[in-house]
This record gives structure tokens, sequence and C-alpha cells, in this order.
């Protein structure tokens, strides 16, 4: 059974269907090194366009555009990849060991060359049968793959903003992404690569370090980390300048790397962090990396409060995390997972807003909520302010399981991009091989970048068959008109609906809609049987003296054709007449054969009330059958139910047993 759910659950699906979507990805890796080979042979040799043309006799329509529009628009990587005061990049992580024990393919492309970052998501269509891959495309500043060491990513994402510090400015690396994709990992990285660098423009470096995590409370607050056991909370201020510090942090002044070193292992060794199902270090807040780099001529300044000084902040902050990985969770860490995703959300929302406001004329100047979390609060400037010079790297996974977590942070940091589209450089347009292609200057603008959204038809269970399944359940005859298993449940007549390829082929059908008009048809189902099932029990009590009121009693009276008198009380109850017994009945009647008669019809009630519970009886078991055998068991069942029969043979004056849905 629980097989069954799975397969509508696409992360499921992408385990289980792992060797077709693989198979997807090859072939737009496929189709991609031929358009990339065609694009440098024939570019030249063929007018615009039709170079495309032997790529899609080759390749799926989809593909093939996908693919040739990724390596027609590298030649303009250079001028796309911004050399903009903000820039956002992606760094895919290698899949982990357990991952490649479970055999779970790449599911993201790294396009490094276009600066363009492919995911390939695996979907199953809602019709349960059909599964096909979903490519898409986000150009982004710079784009690390799985090989990617960690001096290539400082080099390109952290060395600019530290020289930038190092010269008196402001600057602050971002490192966003779901949680174990290796945000820590590239931020410690860094780090010690730029503890080395930093001593050759600077004699000292002064260094502070705090982490946003909950309050007992259940509020956001920054924690000093190097202040020792107590974690002492810190404020959060907007000075003079506009900008957002931290006051009361303890700072430490380091002359040499080692001991810069030193204060960061100390930091990373006090930082949140706890084993979860995702990753066994998985960091339980946002860790804020200040560095102040004192300039010359500055002495005695405080370059904290002044603008004296250059600043370079390295924000690591919390992985994002879905309901699926936190079910072993203790009570505090979801509570601080909870303050953790708030705070995420704001960061993506102000992301939305501001992207909003500048794709959209009309609603610019649209409130960003930056003081909604004191995270957004203090990466305001970040985002604002055009002098920061700010990195926002985006870390992946590339396994399959994780494609929703994929998109939705390529999706958000796409959005930071745009916000800040205005400056990017103008792009000269793209050559496209047909008119529908999105305009190259699109691409610019980040989330916008979705170049197009390729779909590889991979089905491996395309036998249309076709046909009905007609539901002969205890009458009812339910023309679904589509692929739907169905289990009963005896006791609460639950149904519920799988869908599963296997049984196509088995009941030879067809869907013809999708899930939601099965589901209708489920709901259908469920009722009938749900209201059949309580008027069946209705019916089965109908005969029963012992239930009978006296209007009921007068009733039954009324409708016999008795020869003689029967002084029955008006207030007497089916119950009390069953108590005067055999006896006490003829003495009500005027003459023996009025009692007789009066003994014979109570004899038909009682023998109607027998097999009417009979029958509720046989439909349990059915229904107990349709639970364990599911459809097969249903569509064995032949015989139409008798208990409508039985019932119509209730007496017309009381009330009439319900016929049963027919
Ligand atoms: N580029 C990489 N190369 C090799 N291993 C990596 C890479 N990126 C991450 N890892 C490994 O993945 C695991 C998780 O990394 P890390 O703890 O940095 O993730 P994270 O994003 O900081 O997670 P969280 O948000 O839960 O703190 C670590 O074991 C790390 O060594």
């Amino acid at each position: 059974m629980a097989s069954n759910h799975k397969l509508v659950c696409a992360r499921a699906a992408r385990r289980q269907f792992g060797g077709a979507f693989q198979q997807a990805v090859r072939d737009y890796r496929g189709a991609k090194l031929a358009a990339l080979t065609l694009a440098r042979g024939l570019e030249e040799r063929l007018p615009d366009g039709l170079s495309y043309l032997p790529l899609a006799f080759l390749y799926d329509g989809e593909v093939a555009q996908l693919s040739w529009e990724g390596s027609v628009s590298r030649a303009n990587a250079e001028a796309r990849a911004r050399q903009g005061n903000f820039r956002v990049m992606a760094r895919t992580r290698p899949l982990q060991a357990q991952e490649v024990e479970d055999r779970l393919y790449e599911s993201v492309s790294s396009e490094c060359g276009n600066n363009a970052i492919v995911v390939h998501d695996g979907r199953v269509h809602r019709d349960g049968r059909t599964i096909y891959a979903v490519h898409s495309r986000f150009c982004l500043d710079a784009v690390f793959n799985e090989r990617a060491r960690n001096e290539e990513v400082f080099e390109e994402a952290v060395q600019p903003l530290l020289d930038s510090a190092l010269e008196g400015g402001r600057a602050t690396v971002v490192f966003f992404g779901q949680t174990g994709t290796g945000k820590t990992y590239t931020a410690r990285g860094a780090l010690d690569l730029m503890s080395n660098l930093a001593f050759e423009k600077a004699e000292t470096v002064e260094m502070c370090c705090y982490e946003m995590a909950g309050t007992r409370g259940g509020r956001e607050a920054f924690f000093d980390l190097l202040a020792g056991h107590e974690k002492k909370q810190v404020k959060c201020l907007t000075g003079d300048d506009g900008n957002v510090h931290v006051r009361g942090a303890h700072k430490i002044v380091c002359s040499s790397p080692s001991e810069l070193c030193a204060a960061m292992d100390r930091a990373f060794a006090w930082r949140s962090s706890e084993c979860t199902e995702r990753n066994e270090a998985s960091s339980r807040s946002h860790c804020i990396f200040e560095f102040r780099f004192p300039q010359v001529g500055a002495e005695g300044a405080d370059a904290a409060d002044g603008n004296l000084g250059g600043l370079f902040r390295v924000v690591d902050l919390a992985g994002s995390e879905r309901n699926f990985e936190t079910q072993m969770h203790s009570r505090s860490m979801a509570e601080r997972g909870g303050l953790i995703n708030y705070s995420l959300l704001m960061l993506k929302e102000c992301a939305r807003v501001m992207h909003n406001n500048q794709k959209d004329l009309e609603s610019q100047g649209m409130h960003v909520p930056f003081r909604s979390s004191r995270l957004t609060h203090l990466l305001r400037s970040s985002f604002t302010d055009d002098s920061h010079m700010t990195t926002v790297v985006a870390t992946l996974s590339p396994s399959p399981t994780d494609v929703e977590h994929s998109l939705n942070t390529l999706q958000h940091v796409g959005m930071m991009r745009a916000a800040r589209a205005w400056e990017s450089p103008k792009l000269p347009a793209a050559p496209s091989p047909s008119e529908a292609w999105e305009p190259e200057s699109k691409e610019a603008a980040g989330f916008d970048a979705v170049q197009g959204r390729g779909r590889a038809l991979h089905s491996k269970l395309q036998d249309a068959r076709k046909g009905q399944l007609n539901l002969h359940a205890f009458q009812m005859k339910t023309a679904v008109g589509g692929s739907i298993m169905k289990k009963y449940e005896a006791q609460s007549a639950k149904t519920e609906t799988f869908i599963d390829a296997r049984w196509h082929r088995e009941l030879n059908v067809k869907v013809q809609d999708d899930l939601w008009v099965l589901r209708d048809a489920d709901a259908e189902a469920t009722q009938i049987l749900s209201s059949w099932k309580a008027e069946q029990w209705a019916a089965s009590k109908v005969h029963d003296l012992s239930r009978w009121s006296a209007e009921t009693l007068q009733a039954f009276l009324q409708s016999l054709d008795l020869p003689g008198q029967v002084r029955i009380p008006k207030t007497m109850t089916g119950a009390q007449l069953r108590r005067l017994g055999r006896r006490g009945l003829a003495a009500l009647c005027s003459d023996a054969a009025t009692a007789e008669a009066l003994d014979q019809a109570l004899a038909g009630e009682s023998q109607a009330g027998k097999a009417a519970a009979a029958a509720h009886r046989s439909t349990n078991m059915r229904m107990t059958a349709l639970g364990n055998h599911k459809v097969h068991a249903a569509i064995e069942i032949e015989e139409p139910m008798s208990a409508s029969h039985e019932a119509s043979n209730a007496p017309a004056q009381h009330e009439p047993a319900p016929a049963m849905a027919a």
C-alpha cells in the first residue's frame, strides 16, 4: 500500500525511476555537447538559426532548443558575469557517500563556461503513468561545479570583496542554501584563505563573531561567539551612517594569520550546531564573522562607528529545511528551526519584493520588509547600498531528492540578482533559432533567466489502453473514467485512491482525466457507500419490534387486515408489546383468529429483521474483502445485494426501508 502512495510522491518516484531520469539528464548533456560542437563548427558557415536545425533532428524539440540556447549564449557569458557590486553565484557539492550508495544520480548540471546552472527535475505526471524531466536553466554571475575547489570559489567570490574591504570599502559574502549543501564547508575554506591574504595588506585585523539564534522566549537575538561559555547577547542597532551595527560584541585584534585562525576556530567551536537527519554537524544559527581593517592614518579613530577602515562580513546562514527533513527533531530543535526558517523566509520575501519593485514599475516603491527579521535588518545595506559589495553564494545539492530545494534556492537568489539588475551592462541580443525563444536581455534579469523549460518524455508505461473502470461494488456502479484503485475500509467506509501504473495494465483502463477527477469520483463513491451502509443498518432495524415506537406500532396494526379487534393502548411501544408474550397478546384480541393473524404478522417482521441483519453482515464482510483484495474483489462480485429487495418487503405504512444506491 505504501509503495502505491510513494508513486505519486515526486521524490520517491525520482528514486524509483532513477534510471529513466538519469537517461533524461544524459540526453540533455549529450544535446548540450552536440550544440556546443555545432555552434562552434557551423555558426560561421550557416546563417543564424539554421545551424540549430541538425540538433532539432537529433533530439527532442525542447531539449534541443534549450541546449542550443545555452551554447549560443555562451558568448554573452562574460558580459553577463557582471563586475558590479552585487553578484550571485552557485556552487554544487559532490554526491555524498550515502547518496552514491543509494545510486542517486546528479540532477544538477553546471555550465561553468556559460555561468548557468541547469536543474533536471524528474516528475510524475498527474495521470500517475507518465514520467518526464523538466530542465530549468538559471543564469548567474558565476557557477562552480562539484569538482571546484575552495580556492577557485574564493578567488572568484570572495577575493574581490576582501580587496575592496582592505581598501576601506564595505563588503559582505552570504552563503545561502539548503541544509547540508556545503555553506559552512565553503565559508570555512574562504575564511582560512582570507586569513592569509588579509595580512598581506593589513597589519592588524579586528574580528568579532556573533550568531543569530532564538532566545528562551522564542525571539530572535544575536549572541557573541567570542565571549566564552555564556554566549552573551549583543545588540543590533542602526548607526548614524544608516548602517546596522552589532554593539557590545567582544573584539579580538589579531596581528598574524595564526591568531586570526585561532579566533575563528574558537568562534566555530561555540557556534550552535547539532546532528540532524541531513547533516551530522548542522548549523542551528546564522553566523556572522565581521572583520575590520583599520586604514593607514586612521589610528585612534573608532573604525566601528566611523567609515574609517574597511568592513568585511562573512555570513554563513543556517540551512533551510523541509518537513520531511525534520521528523527526528526534538522540540527545542523544532523551535530553533522555526526561527531559522522564519528569518530565511523574510530574506526571501525581501528578495521577492525588491524583485517586484524592479520588474513592475507600477508596484515600485513597495515597502521591503527588512525590519521583519533581525537577519534582514542586519543585511539591509548589503542589498540596498550600491557602494556595499555583496556576493551571494547559493549552495546546492546534486541529489534528485533535493530538486525542490535547489529550484527554490536558485529562484530566490535569481530574484536577489534581478532586484539589482540596474547594475547589469546592456547585453547584445543573442542569436536565436526561433522567434519563440527568450530574448537574451531577459537573461540578465536573473530570475527571468529561466530560459525555458525543456521537457523530455521518458515514459516506460505508455501503453494507452482503452476502457473504463466500472466499479461494481455492492450494486454501486461507478464509472470513474480513469485508473483508480479503491480500498474500502469496513469500519469507516473510507476509500483511498491509489494510482499505480501496474494496475492500468491489469485493469485495462485508460486515464481520461486527471487525478482530480478521480478524486471527485472517489469522494462520490465514499459518500454513496457511507450513506448506503447507514441506510442498511437502519433497514435492518426497521423490522425489530423492540425498537418500534407507539406510533410505529399503531401504524403497523392499521396496516394489517385482521379479522377481529385488537385493544392495544395507543401509548404501548413495541418493546412493551413483546414483553406481553403470546398469551398476553391473545388477551388483547377479540377472538382467537385475530390473535393468530397478529402473531403471524409479528413473526413475519421478525423474519425480515433477521434477513436484513444477515444482509448487513454480508455487506460488512464484502467491504472487508474489498479492503484486503482491493478492486479485484469488487469486480469479482457479480451478484447484486439483495438487501434492497428485502427492504422492499417492509410494510408500507411504517418508515420504508431505504433502497440501496443503484
Ligand atoms: N564542495 C564540497 N566538497 C566536498 N564535500 C562537501 C562539499 N560541500 C559540502 N561538503 C560536505 O557536505 C557536508 C555538509 O556540509 P556543511 O556542513 O558545510 O553544510 P551546510 O550547508 O553548512 O549545512 P547546515 O546548513 O546544516 O549547516 C559536510 O560533510 C561537508 O564536508
